[in-house]
């Protein structure tokens, strides 16, 4: 794959409480890396890396630090604080929570943009896009704010349907999804 595919920024949004899982679900380990690692890992090529997180809650070499513009608003709010800071282009947009995903993975959303597109989702084994580690494109922001202000928290209403496009193929197992403890203990079977 072309180095030239990295033309995104890389923001990871970690402001969760993580409640289900009972304590920092960024910071528990699989082998041997927390679950923050395993996500910035898969996104170190990108030129420009954002954490958008609580100010001092996580150290990560060479990822920015980006305040939530709506702190405790969940991921919509968290990629809203993302696209800010991004400034023009495209945005690769991952939870803390998502420890299978890869530079693969991110190679093959980034392949499936096309002109007109503002957001390229990965299809589970459901036929569901997934809204969190996906692609979005900074130019959603207006329509973001508008969103946020009138009270809407859904991920999955970040871009409209008719500008997403939908990659099928990848690895399920780049998308699971850590919420509690036992998801991460199955992760270690
Ligand atoms: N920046 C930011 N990220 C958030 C916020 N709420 C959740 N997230 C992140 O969004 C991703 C998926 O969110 P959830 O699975 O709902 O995480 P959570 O809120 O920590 O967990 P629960 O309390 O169990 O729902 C994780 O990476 C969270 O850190 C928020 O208010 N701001
Ligand atoms: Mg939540």
């Amino acid at each position: 794959m072309p180095a030239t595919l990295w033309d995104f920024t890389a923001a990871i949004t970690a402001g969760g409480r993580s409640s289900r899982f009972g304590s920092d679900k960024a910071l528990a380990l699989w082998r041997g890396r927390t679950l923050l690692q395993h996500v910035a890992a898969s996104l170190e090529p990108c030129p420009q890396r954002l954490l958008v997180a609580p100010p001092g809650r996580y150290v990560l070499g060479g990822w920015t630090p980006v305040e939530d513009t709506r702190p405790g608003e969940g991921p919509l709010a968290g990629l809203e604080a993302a696209l800010q800071a991004a400034g023009t282009g495209w945005v690769a947009f991952a939870g803390v929570d998502l420890p299978g995903l890869t530079r693969t993975y991110w190679e093959t959303l980034a392949a499936a943009r096309v002109p007109g597109a503002l957001s390229v989702q990965a299809q589970d084994v459901s036929g569901r896009p997934q809204p969190l580690g996906a692609l979005y494109h900074t130019s959603l922001l207006p329509r973001l704010r508008a969103l946020l202000d009138s009270g809407e928290r859904r991920l999955r209403l970040a871009a409209p349907e008719d500008t997403t496009v939908t990659a099928a193929g990848l690895n399920p197992a780049a998308l699971r999804n850590v919420n509690t403890p036992a998801d991460l203990a199955e992760l270690k079977l």
